[in-house]
């Protein structure tokens, strides 16, 4: 089963991920960007201010590609529980808000269907949502995707994603405190581990 982790930055993604670890100690805890040297590529576009948004989108997509390929679909094929601390709703939600401006009439539709041949889609994803203002202050502006105005055109593409998928997400309101919001994910984890099993035995 794979189950992932979205919001914005500052949302407590890593916060969560963290505290799943002791609770699932033989999980497969993964995140994107990778350690890769493709996770390394990303965040040097990411450093540059005026990297193409298209290019850029094709580094976190190559990421992706390796990150699938070589650790998630193995640890799913030899039946482990994966959690992913961001994944492709990251690539649809920031990606299409980076090229928002460019030539490309419906980046959302597009940076999806780039997906569509060969990723595998989440069982399950978490979205901690938080307003951009808050967000932007919790990650404190260590790259030029974290301030608040382009936060704010990625949380509406979250908001596009979960109304076209309701079923697969499940919202966590993560401007309570920190310990609150990891109980309210472990309990989300729980249910959908407990229903993937039953599923499964059903099958
Ligand atoms: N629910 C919360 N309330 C207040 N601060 C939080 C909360 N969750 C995380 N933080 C703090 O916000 C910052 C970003 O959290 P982090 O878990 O790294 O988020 P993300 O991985 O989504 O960017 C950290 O300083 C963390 O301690
Ligand atoms: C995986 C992924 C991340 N990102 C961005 C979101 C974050 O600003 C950054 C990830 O950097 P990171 O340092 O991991 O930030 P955080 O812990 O706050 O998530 O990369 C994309 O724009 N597209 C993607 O596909």
């Amino acid at each position: 089963m794979l189950i992932t982790l979205e919001g914005l930055d500052g949302s407590g993604k890593t916060t969560v991920w963290e505290a799943l670890q002791d609770v699932y100690p033989d999980a497969v805890f993964t995140r994107e960007p990778t350690e890769s040297w493709y996770g390394d590529a990303v965040y040097r576009s990411m450093a540059d201010e005026d990297a193409d948004p298209l290019a850029e989108l094709f580094l976190f997509t190559a990421d992706h590609a390796d990150h699938l390929s070589r650790k998630v679909r193995p640890a799913l094929a030899e039946g482990n529980l994966v959690i992913s601390d961001r994944y492709s709703d990251s690539r649809f939600a920031y990606q299409a808000a980076s090229l928002e401006d460019s030539e490309l009439r419906r980046p959302l539709e597009f940076v999806r269907g780039i997906h569509a041949a060969f990723s595998r889609t989440p069982d399950a994803t978490i979205y901690l949502d938080v307003d951009p203002e808050t967000a932007a202050a919790r990650a404190g502006a260590t790259n030029k995707f974290e301030r608040a105005s382009f936060l704010a055109r990625v949380r509406e593409n979250y908001e596009r994603l979960v109304d076209a998928e309701p079923h697969r997400f499940v919202r966590v309101d993560a401007t309570q405190p920190p310990e609150d919001v990891v109980e309210m994910v472990e309990r989300s984890v729980e249910r959908l581990v407990r229903e993937g099993e039953s599923a499964g035995a059903s099958n």
